[in-house]
């Protein structure tokens, strides 16, 4: 059985690895970014119309990331934004200017959600510490209505990565992309149900600073 952690022990191991390690944050979401790319395009989706769904931490960040992968993979692409981009993360407000010089189209129109092929959830991730409402509320019921594929970023939106709880409403999505390690929360019944298949990726945070050897 791999190891699986807490929100907690995720915000250690990053907080470790960019402080005291040295690897910028900007790497680890470049790798985020690079390891949910490359499972997108292994999952084998029909990616003629994909619509990135992200707020302004850093799980939008790398769903930031992800649009322009894919949009320099010739892709059809577009960011539908939820928050306001001005409170980004430093992170996150770097990918807007990446996704800018591309020209990623940003809509407000939640038809282009519903009428994707593909969706990514970048809305929350380990962040996320209460119910979700409002437009967040809006976006991810839009998500689940859609006929699309949906791809998770490291924890299916709404749903509490330590206890698996939908915090209101959660995105159930078809694959989850989670970093570093799986989480406690996505081993429950209803974090199964929400999360789909599980891809761990290795975006060089470990719990005693090396890969451990697979046991
Ligand atoms: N740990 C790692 O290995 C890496 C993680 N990365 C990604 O970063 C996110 C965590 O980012 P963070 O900015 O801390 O939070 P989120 O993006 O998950 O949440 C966004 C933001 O939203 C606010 N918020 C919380 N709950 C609500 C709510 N119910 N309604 C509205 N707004 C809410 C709160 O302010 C949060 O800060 C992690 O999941 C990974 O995707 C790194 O990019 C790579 C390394
Ligand atoms: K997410």
């Amino acid at each position: 059985m791999s190891k699986a952690i807490t929100i907690a022990e995720a915000q250690r191991y990053d907080a470790h690895t960019i402080d005291v390690i040295g690897i910028p944050a900007l790497v680890l979401m470049e790798r985020a970014a690079l390891a949910t790319f490359n499972n997108i395009l292994n999952d084998d989706f029909d990616l003629t119309r994909v619509v990135v769904v992200a707020a302004t931490g850093n799980n939008g960040g790398d769903g930031i990331a992800v649009a322009r992968l894919l949009k320099i993979r010739g892709i059809d692409v577009e960011i539908y934004l939820l928050g306001d981009p001005a409170k980004a993360t430093p992170q996150t407000t770097q990918q807007l200017k990446i996704a800018n010089y591309y020209n990623i189209p940003i809509t407000s129109d939640l038809n282009h959600i519903v009428n994707a092929t593909v969706i990514v959830d970048a809305i929350f991730g380990v962040g996320l510490s209460r119910a979700v409402t409002g437009k967040f509320a809006d976006a991810i019921n839009a998500i689940n209505a859609a006929d699309a594929k949906t791809v998770a970023i490291d924890v299916p939106s709404g749903i509490n990565a330590d206890t698996g709880d939908v915090l209101g409403v959660a995105v159930v999505a078809d694959s989850t992309t989670t970093m570093a390690y799986n989480k406690i929360g996505l081993l429950t019944t209803v974090g199964k149900q929400h999360a789909g298949t599980v891809h761990v990726a290795d975006i060089g945070i470990y719990a005693q600073d090396r890969l451990e050897h697979a046991r």
